[in-house]
Parts: structure tokens; C-alpha cells; sequence
């Protein structure tokens, strides 16, 4: 069965309704640029409730150690996703302080972007394949966009691997029809502004993704 992460939640409305519908991974952003960004403190009280029933994700971008530290004394995550131009040695510094598993987002514009995959499958427990935003934009991921999923072709990797990058209820069964992701991770795509999660688009999310 698909994997679920939904991502970038804030409250305890849009968190019930991902745990309610089944998300096997909760995301929250701790990113000041953002439009999802919570601060850790905040996020630990919020995603207490998640314990247990989904796996929990802070995703970070370029974090310095003092705020991997906050964040593992906080929200104590089961996993730090890496959004940002973490090299290996980094990825592994940031293990070695949360004591979290690890995700590691590559950004995806053409064919040879995969060859970044080589070296961190063996650093990551899962790869994330999302879109490279466009030039000049501020975050590096959240934004919507999407990748040419037909890019994926018959790859292989060492673990399973989340699709993220402009996934929503209405595309995610075609997505998961062309490149057969075992997991897929969403945000923008669930919300009815930037920002602002809508209850009844993550469960129509989750719906059809496991329809498919
Ligand atoms: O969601 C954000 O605001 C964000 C900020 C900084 C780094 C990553 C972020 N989100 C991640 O990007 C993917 C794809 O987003 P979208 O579905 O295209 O909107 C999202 O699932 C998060 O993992």
C-alpha cells in the first residue's frame, strides 16, 4: 500500500483530519520563510496527538545544529527531512543530533538531476524526488510545482522513495500510475490557500491514493 505524508500542518483540525484519513507520516515545517513554518515548542504540543499513529516529520532546510538540537528536545521527530543543499556530511551530522531517521530531498528538473540518488540512497532512509522550484524562488519546496513523472522510468533504489512536487487530489492517481512511487508527499495541493490546510482535500487526497 501507498505511503501518505501529508505536510505542513498547523493545527489540530487539518492534523485530525490526516490522522483520521489514514496519513502514515505528518509533516511540520520549521522554516521561518515559509507560509507552514511552526516554531518547534509550538510543534511539539500540536503533534503530540500524532504519536503513535503516524510517523512524525520535521522538515528543515540548511538547519544549523542549535536548531536540529531544539528540535530533537522538542518535537523529538521519528524523522528530519533535509529540504535544503545538505551535503552528506551534514545529513549525517543532523542524524548523529536528532538521533531521528533521515529523508532527503533531491530537486528534480530533467533526467540527469537522479544522479544525485547515487550516493545519498546510501546516506538517507528515503529519498524524496521533488520539483527544482523555479529561479529565484524562496522555498524549496511547498510551492506546487511538479516534475516530468515520466523521468522516473524504471529506476531503482535501495529504499522506498516518496513522489512530492505538485501532487493533489485530483493527480495523485495518475501520478502514482506512471511512476508507481511506494510513498507520495503533499502540501500545497491540500490547502485552500498558502498555508492553510483544507480538511476535506487532505482526506480526498488520501482517498484516492489508495483507491489507486
Ligand atoms: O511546504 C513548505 O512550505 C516547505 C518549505 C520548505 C521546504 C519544503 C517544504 N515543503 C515540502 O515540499 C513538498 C512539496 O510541496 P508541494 O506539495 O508541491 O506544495 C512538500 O510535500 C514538503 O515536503
Amino acid at each position: 500500500m501507498t505511503a501518505i505524508k501529508i505536510c505542513g500542518l498547523t493545527t489540530p483540525e487539518t492534523l485530525d483530519a490526516a490522522l483520521d484519513a489514514g496519513a502514515d507520516f505528518v509533516g511540520a515545517v520549521v522554516f521561518p520563510q515559509s507560509p507552514r513554518h511552526i516554531v518547534p515548542d509550538r510543534a511539539a504540543r500540536l503533534f503530540e496527538r500524532a504519536r503513535g499513529r503516524a510517523k512524525i516529520v520535521a522538515v528543515t532546510v540548511d538547519a544549523e545544529d542549535a536548531l536540529l538540537d531544539e528540535i530533537a528536545r522538542t518535537l523529538k521527530p521519528d524523522f528530519i527531512q533535509l529540504h535544503g543543499a545538505e551535503t552528506p556530511v551534514r545529513a549525517e551530522r543532523a542524524r548523529a543530533v536528532t538521533g531521528a531517521g533521515m529523508i532527503k530531498a533531491l530537486p528534480i528538473r530533467r533526467g540527469d538531476d537522479f544522479a544525485a540518488a547515487d550516493e545519498w540512497d546510501y546516506h538517507a532512509d528515503h529519498l524524496m524526488f521533488d520539483a527544482k522550484p523555479p529561479e529565484g524562488a524562496v522555498l524549496p519546496g511547498g510551492v506546487g510545482h511538479r516534475f516530468d513523472w515520466t523521468l522516473l522510468g524504471d529506476r531503482v533504489f535501495r529504499h522506498p522513495w516518496f513522489l512530492a512536487g505538485g501532487l493533489n487530489p485530483d493527480n495523485v492517481g495518475e501520478a502514482l500510475r506512471i511512476t508507481g512511487a511506494p510513498m507520495v508527499d503533499v502540501s500545497s495541493g491540500v490547502e485552500s490557500a498558502p498555508g492553510v490546510k483544507d480538511a476535506g482535500r487532505i482526506a480526498a487526497f488520501i482517498q484516492n491514493a489508495r483507491r489507486t
